[in-house]
C-alpha cells in the first residue's frame, strides 16, 4: 500500500484536475495552511506547558504564557478556516471528479466492438468498474483527509523528535497493529467482491424482474412472483452468509489487533515515565509529549483509516482504469480504407464467423453471397441459421474471422468503420425501443441530423407510422415510455411501423430489414413489401430476411441457409423448379397452411394461378 499511495494520489490529482483545477488548488492550500497551523499550534502549546510548569508566581507564569496562548487561539483559528475552505473546495470536486470518471468509460464503452459487450469477462469488468466512477469521487474526500492527516503527523513527529527521539518509533509501534487489521480486512472485502459480483448482479436482476413493467402481466398471470422471490431470497442468504463469515473474521482481526496496540500503548507510556522518573525528560517536556503522543497518534490513526479506505477505493479506480484500457484495445478503428461511395456489389467471399466464447459450430461456415447495388436479396432459412449474424457482419458489427466481406474490391474489415456504418440503415429484428418521444424515435436514425419535420413525415408515412403518430395525444412528441408522466404505450406492431419509418429516415445506401413484419397487420406488412420494392426500383439496395416466403418472390435472388452455410441459391422459379429443394420443401409447408377445403392443392411454378392462390 505504501508504495502504491503516493501513485493513487497522483491519480486522484490528475482526476481532480481534469474535473476543476481552482477548486484542486483551493484544497491545496487549505489542507498545506491548516497543517502549518497545526504544527505552529503544538510549538505553541509546548511554550504555554514550559511558562506554566517553570519557575515563579502563579500571575507571572500565566502573563509569560500569555503570547503562547494568543498563538495556540491564533493557529486553532487558521485550523478551522483552512478545513472549512478544504470542505467547500473538496465539495465542488467530487461531483465533478465523478463525472469525468463517468464519461470516461461511458465514452469508451459506447465504441467498443460489439463482440467486446457480449464477452463474459469484459462485462464482469464493467460489472465491477462501473463501481470505480464512485470510488473516484469517494477518494476526493479520502485523498484530502490523508494529505490533513499525513501533515498533522508530520508536524507532531516533529515536535516528538525534537522532545526525545526514542519517542517516535513508540509512536508508530502504537499504530501499526491497527494498520495492519484495517489493510486485511479492506483487502479480504475487496476479494469478496469479486468473488461475488455475479451473484450480487444477478440478485439485482431477479429483483428489477419483479418490478418490471414488461415482465409484469407475466409475473401476474402466470404467478411467477412467488418464484422469482423465491430465488431472490435463496441468494440473497448466499450474500448474507458471505458478509456473516467476513464480519467473523473482521472482529477476529480487529481484536488481535487491539491486543497488540494496548501493547504498545503501555511500552510507550511505561518508557515515557521511564524517562521521566531517570530525570532524563522534565516534567514540560513530558507533558507535551503526551499530547503530542495522543495528537500523533490520532493523527497516525486517522491516516492508516483513511489511507485504508484510499486502497479500498482505489481497488475499484484501478478496476476502472483496467477497463479503459480493456476497452482502448477492443475499440472500433477510427481510421481505413475509403468505401466507393457507389460500389457495384457487397460480397462474401468464404466469409466464417464464430461468436466469441462459443465453442460449437460457427453461425458462418464458409459463406459465399453477392449483394449487386440496386437489387432484393433475401436470405430465409430455419431458426439459428445464421441469417442475423450475416446481416450483423454486412453492418460491420462483427469482423469474419477468415474470409472477407468487400465493397466492390474494397474489404471491410479494412475500411473506415464510421463510413460503413453510415452507409447502411437496419430494421433489426430486435430493434431497440428507445424510452423517448416518437419524434427522437424516428430522427435517432440521424442523430446529427436537424429534427426536419417534413423529412420525419415522409419516413412516417413510408412505414405507414403516419396513423401512428397522429392518434398519439401530444402527436410526435408524445413520449412513448410508460410509467413516466405523460408517457405512452403503443402496440408491437406500431413499434414496429416506428422501427421501420426510423431507417427509412436514415436514407443510407443499403438496407438490412431483419424480419420486418412480424408484428404487422396482414395489410401493413403487404404495403411494407410494396415499399420495398419501390425502393429497389429507385436504386436502394435491399437485403431482406425473414420467415415469410410468398414475400420473397419479386426479389432478386434468394439464399437458403441452413446451420450457417449458404445450401440454396437463385431466383424464386429457380429454387422451386427441383422436385427436391430445401427452399420448396419449406415453401410448400408454409403455403399448406394457408390451404382451405375445397381450393385446389398447391402446385409448382408453371401453373402460376394456383402456386399464387397457395401462398396466399
Ligand atoms: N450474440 C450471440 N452470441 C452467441 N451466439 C449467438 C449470438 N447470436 C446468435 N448466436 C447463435 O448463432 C447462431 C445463428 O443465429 P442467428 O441469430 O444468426 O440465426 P437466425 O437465422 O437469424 O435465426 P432466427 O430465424 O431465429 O432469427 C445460433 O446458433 C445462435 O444461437
Amino acid at each position: 500500500m505504501i508504495t502504491r499511495t503516493p501513485r493513487l494520489i497522483a491519480a486522484a490529482v490528475r482526476l481532480a484536475h481534469r474535473a476543476d483545477p481552482t477548486a484542486l488548488r483551493q484544497v491545496a492550500v487549505a489542507e498545506l495552511a491548516g497543517g502549518i497551523a497545526q504544527a505552529v499550534g503544538l510549538v505553541a502549546v509546548n511554550q504555554v506547558l514550559v511558562h506554566l510548569l517553570g519557575s515563579g508566581g502563579t500571575s507571572e507564569k500565566l502573563a509569560a504564557a500569555l503570547p503562547a496562548f494568543a498563538a495556540v487561539a491564533f493557529a486553532a483559528l487558521i485550523v478551522a478556516l483552512m478545513k472549512s475552505a478544504s470542505t467547500a473546495g473538496t465539495g465542488q470536486l467530487e461531483p465533478k471528479v465523478f463525472r469525468v470518471a463517468t464519461e470516461q468509460y461511458l465514452q469508451r464503452v459506447a465504441r467498443v466492438e460489439l463482440a467486446a459487450v457480449e464477452d463474459e469477462e469484459f462485462h464482469k469488468l464493467l460489472d465491477s468498474a462501473q463501481w470505480g466512477a464512485e470510488s473516484a469521487r469517494r477518494m476526493i474526500k479520502f485523498c484530502t483527509s490523508v494529505t490533513a492527516s499525513a501533515i498533522s503527523l508530520i508536524a507532531a513527529a516533529g515536535v516528538l523528535t525534537v522532545l526525545h527521539p526514542a519517542l517516535l518509533p513508540l509512536l508508530a509501534l502504537m499504530t501499526l497493529p491497527s494498520a495492519w487489521s484495517s489493510l486485511t480486512i479492506a483487502r479480504r472485502r475487496y476479494l469478496s467482491f469479486h468473488t461475488w459480483v455475479q451473484h450480487a448482479r444477478a440478485g439485482r436482476l431477479l429483483s428489477t424482474l419483479l418490478i418490471d413493467a414488461q415482465a409484469a402481466p407475466e409475473v401476474r398471470v402466470h404467478n411467477i412472483g412467488a418464484f422469482l422471490l423465491r430465488h431472490f431470497r435463496t441468494m440473497a442468504e448466499t450474500g448474507e452468509q458471505e458478509q456473516t463469515r467476513l464480519a467473523r473474521l473482521a472482529a477476529r482481526t480487529g481484536l488481535i489487533a487491539s491486543g497488540w496496540t494496548g501493547l504498545a500503548s503501555s511500552a510507550t507510556y511505561a518508557t515515557l515515565g521511564l524517562l521521566l522518573w531517570s530525570g532524563t525528560m522534565d516534567l514540560a517536556v513530558a507533558g507535551t509529549a503526551v499530547i503530542a503522543i495522543r495528537t500523533g497518534s490520532a493523527n497516525l490513526e486517522s491516516l492508516v483509516v483513511q489511507l485504508n479506505y484510499l486502497y479500498e477505493e482505489s481497488l475499484f479506480v484501478a478496476d476502472l482504469e483496467r477497463l479503459c484500457k480493456e476497452a482502448d484495445a477492443r475499440l472500433i478503428p477510427e481510421t481505413g480504407k475509403p468505401l466507393p461511395a457507389n460500389p457495384s456489389a457487397i460480397r462474401f467471399e468464404n466469409v466464417s464467423f464464430t461468436y466469441p466464447g462459443v465453442a460449437e459450430r460457427p453461425a458462418l461456415d464458409s459463406v459465399n453471397v453477392t449483394i449487386p447495388s440496386g437489387r432484393i436479396i433475401a436470405i430465409v432459412g430455419n431458426n439459428g441459421s445464421g441469417k442475423s449474424t450475416l446481416a450483423k457482419l454486412l453492418c460491420g458489427l462483427y469482423v469474419p474471422d477468415s474470409g472477407r466481406i468487400t465493397w466492390d474490391d474494397v474489404d471491410a474489415a479494412e475500411a473506415d468503420r464510421a463510413q460503413l456504418f453510415d452507409r447502411v440503415a437496419v430494421v433489426a429484428q430486435d430493434f431497440y425501443r428507445w424510452p423517448f418521444t416518437a419524434r427522437i424515435n424516428v430522427a435517432i436514425g440521424r442523430p446529427d441530423a436537424p429534427h426536419d419535420e417534413p423529412l420525419l413525415d415522409a419516413a412516417a408515412e413510408y412505414a405507414g407510422a403516419d396513423e401512428t403518430i397522429s392518434s398519439l395525444p401530444r402527436g410526435w412528441d408524445t413520449l412513448l415510455a410508460r410509467g413516466y408522466k405523460g408517457g405512452h404505450q403503443i402496440s408491437g406492431g406500431q413499434w414496429q411501423r416506428i422501427g421501420i419509418a426510423r431507417a427509412r429516415h436514415r436514407n443510407a445506401r443499403v438496407l438490412v430489414v431483419d424480419e420486418p413484419t412480424s408484428a404487422l397487420d396482414a395489410e401493413a406488412e403487404q404495403r411494407v413489401f410494396d415499399q420495398i420494392r419501390r425502393l429497389a426500383a429507385e436504386g436502394q439496395t435491399v437485403v431482406l430476411i425473414t420467415h415469410r416466403l410468398h414475400s420473397v418472390r419479386h426479389t432478386d435472388e434468394i439464399y437458403v441457409m441452413e446451420q450457417g452455410r449458404i445450401i440454396e441459391r437463385g431466383t424464386f422459379d429457380e429454387l422451386m423448379r427441383p422436385q427436391e429443394g430445401a427452399f420448396r420443401r419449406m415453401y410448400l409447408t408454409q403455403s399448406r397452411q394457408y390451404h382451405f377445403e375445397g381450393e385446389e392443392s398447391v402446385s409448382l411454378p408453371g401453373q402460376p394461378e394456383q402456386a399464387e392462390q397457395g401462398a396466399r
